[in-house]
């Protein structure tokens, strides 16, 4: 499991955005992400914010579509420049259709579940995903605390994606920090998103690096390979 960084712009100075991309280089993805103010009480940028992103930075970007009926939406995200599309298993109609649109337009295709949200029933569903996004904190918000109760389910799916033989990536999103990336990285998490702890730092670029060497220090699955 490679560890891989992915920095949630939505923490950052949306008068200064592209520069603000640029202000993490060294980070694998970019994080956007989309709220629409049904599925979750917040509402942020479209796609053509998404568009004039891709246009400000080499960083591929990695779109968390937290909105109702992705299956209308989310090809629009991959035209206008994601390297990777999320959506919500909670509010996709046909997840295995969607996932197949995404990746037939050429982007990565990744779900994501909710703190509440079991993986279990998805579980047929995984070799049709490139990634899962396991939310550790109720989606909405930047800077919320950190949701112990999803370090199970994170073990859960990494066993999943063991069991199944799957080469697909476990992303985790919300109050990754120093403080919670090795409870993370040692549950079986290989990539990370952090808003408030990357761009609430008085240098960004550095603070991915210091996460990405954290992440990489903890031993891989420590929690999760040995059965516990
Ligand atoms: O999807 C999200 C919120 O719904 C964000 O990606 C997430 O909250 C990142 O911010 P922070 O690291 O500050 O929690
Ligand atoms: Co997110």
């Amino acid at each position: 499991m490679a560890v891989q960084i992915s920095p949630s712009i939505l923490s950052a100075d949306f008068s200064r955005l592209a520069e603000e991309a640029r202000a993490v280089e060294g980070a694998d993805w970019l994080h956007v992400d989309v709220m629409d103010n049904h599925f979750v009480p917040n509402l942020t940028l479209g796609a053509p914010v998404v568009e004039a992103l891709s246009r400000a930075t080499d960083t591929p970007l990695d779109c968390h579509l937290m909105i109702e009926d992705p299956d209308r939406w989310a090809a629009g995200f991959v035209e206008a420049g994601a390297g990777s599309v999320t959506f919500h298993a909670e509010a996709a109609a046909a997840p295995v259709r969607l996932a197949r649109e995404i990746r037939a337009k050429g982007a990565r295709a990744a779900m994501a579940l909710k703190p509440a949200t079991p993986v279990e029933p998805y579980e047929d569903l995984l070799p049709e995903l490139d990634m899962l996004l396991v939310m550790t904190v109720e989606p909405g918000f930047g800077g919320q605390a950190f949701l112990d109760i999803t370090l199970p389910k994170i073990r859960r799916t990494r066993e999943l994606i063991a069991k199944h033989g799957l080469e697909m990536w476990l992303q985790v999103d919300g109050g990754v920090s120093a403080d919670t990336i090795e409870r993370c990285a040692e549950a079986g998490a290989d990539v990370f998103v952090a808003g408030s702890a990357v761009y609430g730092a008085d240098d960004p670029a550095a603070a991915v690096r210091a996460l990405r060497r954290q992440a990489e220090e903890t031993p891989a699955g420590a929690g999760w390979a040995c059965g516990h």
